[in-house]
């Protein structure tokens, strides 16, 4: 079973002139992750090439292609939890750099805090050498078109966004059993400057313990957050339920109790996976004993060889 790694693109509804860019990126992204992990790498390792990839993406809503805050400006969140130690690094509000999930693992990694924010995780990237970008290099026509459109008065962002997500995310088990999540995300269209979301918040963008599993999430932050998502995903699993009925669980919980749609992927340490969601779409892509899966609308699922035609 093992290895494995589960990807998402974002929940919520790609419109269709950009959902065969948002399955063939998840599908490339997952083939780069795997790829480490059948030549023995980490999760960690393969989860953050794998969101790497997808924030370099223009099709996404991380990295370069973020949607924009109010102000016109990208402000992104990426968390990344090693199931092993516990240990977790995560950015938010962070601007000018290409690749935020690559400074979470360095927060991770090279300081003793989980998390650091805005100015100071700036600070801290030029310190760690890692290249500033201009503004201009992370925002797409499409991004700037739909700050545009939702900076009108009737204008509804919250509405217009669970339109098209685009948070990116992967959870994976390696070889040795150690299992890893990332996520990343450039937020809520037209936010608030400063607004953080769940995706830095251990336990509701993400969560990862080598006795329970990993889960990537994607939907409305303030709501993940309420019902701090990833882990009730592992509570329902440490309930003895199987990954896809503890995913169900938790988005139906969140459906009721705050009427919001989201999506999860998530694994157990046998290298059981689920990719699940309660909006319309979510492009999702799997990887295991050299088969590819993928997905965008409820209850599809396509397989092919992980060396097959490129998707
Ligand atoms: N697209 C998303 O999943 C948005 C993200 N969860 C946020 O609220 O920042």
């Amino acid at each position: 079973m093992l290895p494995v790694l589960v990807v998402h693109g974002g929940a919520g509804y790609v419109p269709t002139k950009r959902s065969d860019d948002s399955i063939s990126g998840v599908c490339s992204a997952t083939r780069a992750g795997y790829k480490i992990l059948k030549e023995g790498g980490s999760s960690m390792d393969a989860v953050v090439e794998t969101v790497t990839q997808l924030e370099n993406n223009p099709t996404f809503n991380a990295g370069c292609g973020s949607v924009l805050n109010v102000k016109g400006d990208v402000e992104m969140d990426a968390l990344v939890m090693d199931g092993k130690t516990l240990d977790s690094g995560a950015v938010s509000a962070v601007r000018n750099i290409a690749n935020p999930i690559q400074l979470a693992r360095l927060v991770m990694d090279k300081t003793s805090h989980a998390c650091l924010t805005a100015e100071g995780a700036s600070k801290f990237a030029q310190t760690m050498g890692v290249p500033e970008v201009p503004l201009e290099s992370l925002i797409t026509e499409y991004s700037r078109m739909r700050w545009e459109e939702n900076l009108a008065p009737d204008a509804n962002p919250v509405e217009s966004q669970m339109g098209k997500m685009g948070t990116v995310g992967a959870v994976a088990v390696d070889i040795a059993g150690n299992i890893a999540c990332a996520t990343s995300t450039g937020g809520l269209l037209n936010k608030m400057e400063g607004r953080v979301g769940d995706t830095p918040c251990i336990g509701s963008g993400g969560y990862a313990d080598n006795n329970i599993g990993a889960v990537s999430t994607t939907g409305h932050g303030e709501a993940i957050m309420k019902v701090t998502l990833a882990r009730l995903v592992l509570f329902h699993m440490e309930q003895g339920n199987s990954v896809e009925e503890a995913s169900d669980l938790a988005l139906d919980h969140m459906k009721s109790r705050v009427a919001s749609l989201g999506g999860v992927v998530t694994v157990d340490p046998q290298g059981h996976w689920a990719a699940r969601f309660s909006s319309l779409q979510m492009a999702w892509a799997a990887a295991q004993k050299d088969t590819l899966h993928y997905g965008l609308y409820t209850g599809e699922h396509f397989t092919q060889s992980i060396d097959g035609p490129q998707q």
